[in-house]
């Protein structure tokens, strides 16, 4: 049996970066993927949701056309169509992932990964699922696999907590498949997933309200963020119940309606309710305890500073580690965790000043500190903030609105958080993250010259603070 130099347990943003580069520098590797090349992020995660969010907003589009002098006086909007050029879509992608990895000379193995034992020097892992009859892949029911290395990089899976009924709930996964839209949805949840979904379902004609335990969604962003952010959600119509919880589900006799049960002793009904609730790492299939790798107290796979497990020849990236769960993050784990197999010099992720953005609608773009953050971090900040209707809007019957805010230390002048609240805000923000990085300060935000007209010219012309 082959001894590979590296087994990567998961294709997806992580495991597929790292074990491709690591192919390309001459290590002899093989990647196990259970389900989808790409993993989250292609199949059921970034790429279908923004084009989904595309989709839900060409509606808004549509209206806005008016106003602009073109009349669109029959609009259908076909949900099988979207689904199908999506599903397209993402088709296309999983092949550009194979060839990315067959032509780095990987070997892609499809089955789920599981430990078996460990030596001082190897890995034993076996393969639990069939390989599909069709399927290019090696591998196979039982087969083992020996590694002087192994990576942990299988993600994370939707949570639903545990409830009467939770079984019945959908989750984002869920959403990527549906054979049909409800009439009516609630999303439960507060986070990235349950503001774009939010969005994504009121843009498509579904009446939705977002059912939130807390006093306001999006914790740890700006507090005028998330307050503009309600504002505008409201807007466009979504419903927000904050302080309020689902307590339990029930299938409404003979329909297709469920029954919700709200903590407030409010019964609502709903075409669906999708759990957006958080996401837990994939370790259970893993059977971690064959090769003594511990977890976190959030049930994450533990590692150091250079991805290292307990174990020391297996080391974990991406999702499965915590930490911030975006794509990009998990590339660069995969980038800075190449050198320690290869022996290339040190690379460090620098997990400040991350910027992301959130696809509701409008997205939310936002790098560095919050104002709460920063000025517990600081101490002394000056805020400058603007709000203003978008040039777009000022012909259309749109009310929606545009939010920009900076943050900057007093004392060293460097501006260390910048915050949007509107139309292309992650286009705009990414930008702005590479000046926030890279250490700029008020002073050369000021001595940049404006693109006009545009709305993120106002990042370089806001001049006076608002405190
Ligand atoms: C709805 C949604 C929207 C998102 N939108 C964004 C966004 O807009 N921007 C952004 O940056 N991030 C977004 N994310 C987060 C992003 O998708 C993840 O952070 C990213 O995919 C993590 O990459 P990963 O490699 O750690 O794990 P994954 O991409 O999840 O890959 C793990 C792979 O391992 C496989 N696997 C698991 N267990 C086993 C096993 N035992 N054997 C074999 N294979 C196994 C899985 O099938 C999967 O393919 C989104 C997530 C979701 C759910
Ligand atoms: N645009 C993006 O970059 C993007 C988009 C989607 C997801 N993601 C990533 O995926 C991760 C997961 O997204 P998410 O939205 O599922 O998680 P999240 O952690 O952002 O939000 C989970 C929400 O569920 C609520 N919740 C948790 N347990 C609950 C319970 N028992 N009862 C009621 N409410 C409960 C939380 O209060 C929170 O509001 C995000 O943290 C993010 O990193 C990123």
């Amino acid at each position: 049996m082959e001894v590979y130099d590296l087994l990567v347990i998961g294709a997806g943003s992580a495991g597929v970066r790292l074990s491709r580069m690591a192919a390309a520098t001459g290590l002899t590797v093989a990647v196990v993927e259970k389900e989808y090349l790409g993993g989250t992020c292609v199949n059921v995660g970034c790429v279908p949701k923004k084009l989904f969010v595309y989709g839900s907003h060409v509606r808004e589009d549509i209206e806005d056309a008016a106003g602009y002098g073109w009349q669109a006086d029959s609009v259908k909007f076909d949900w099988t169509v979207l689904r199908r050029n999506k599903d397209n879509e993402i088709n296309r992608l999983n092949g550009v992932y194979r060839n990315l990895l067959v032509n780095s000379g990987v070997t892609l193995i499809e089955g789920e990964a599981s430990f078996v034992s460990s030596s001082e020097t190897e890995v034993l892992v076996k393969i639990k699922s069939a390989k599909s009859p069709d399927s290019h892949l090696e591998g196979g029911e039982g087969t083992q696999i020996r590694a002087k290395k192994v990576i942990i990089a299988t993600g994370s899976t939707p949570f639903i907590p545990r409830i009467p009924g939770s079984e019945l709930a959908n989750t984002s996964t869920d959403m990527f498949y549906l054979d049909k839209l409800p009439e009516t949805a609630i999303v439960w949840g507060g986070g990235y997933i349950a503001v774009e979904f939010a969005g994504i379902l009121q843009g498509l004609g579904v009446d939705t309200t977002l059912v939130y335990r807390g006093e306001l969604f999006l914790r740890g962003f700006d507090e005028e963020v998330r307050q503009f952010v309600k504002g505008e959600i409201e807007k466009k119509g979504v419903k927000l119940r904050f302080n309020e919880n689902i307590e339990s589900l029930e299938r409404g006799s003979g329909s297709e309606v469920l029954n919700v049960q709200l903590s407030s002793g409010e019964r609502v009904c709903a075409g669906m309710v999708l759990a957006a609730t958080g996401r837990v790492p994939n370790v259970k299939q893993l059977d971690l305890s064959c090769v003594s790798v511990q977890l976190n107290d959030k049930g994450e796979v533990k590692v150091d500073q250079n991805f290292r497990t307990s174990h020391p020849l297996i080391y974990g990236l991406g999702d499965v580690i915590g930490g911030p769960q975006l794509t990009p993050v998990a590339l660069a784990e995969a980038m800075a965790l190449l050198p320690h197999l290869t022996g290339g010099s040190e690379v460090k992720v620098d997990y400040d000043f991350i910027p992301t953005a959130v696809f509701c609608q409008p997205n939310i773009g936002t790098v560095g500190y919050s104002e709460e953050q920063a000025r517990e971090r600081y101490g002394d900040i000056a805020v400058f903030k603007s709000s203003f209707r978008p040039m777009k809007h000022t012909m259309t019957e749109s009310a929606e609105r545009t939010f920009m805010k900076l943050l900057v230390d007093r004392a060293s002048d460097r501006v260390v958080g910048a915050h949007m609240v509107g139309a292309e805000a992650g286009e705009i923000i990414q930008g702005i993250a590479v000046a926030i990085k890279a250490g700029a300060t008020k002073a050369h935000f000021d001595s940049t010259i404006g693109i006009h007209p545009t709305a993120a010219e106002e990042f370089v012309t806001m001049r006076q603070p608002s405190n």
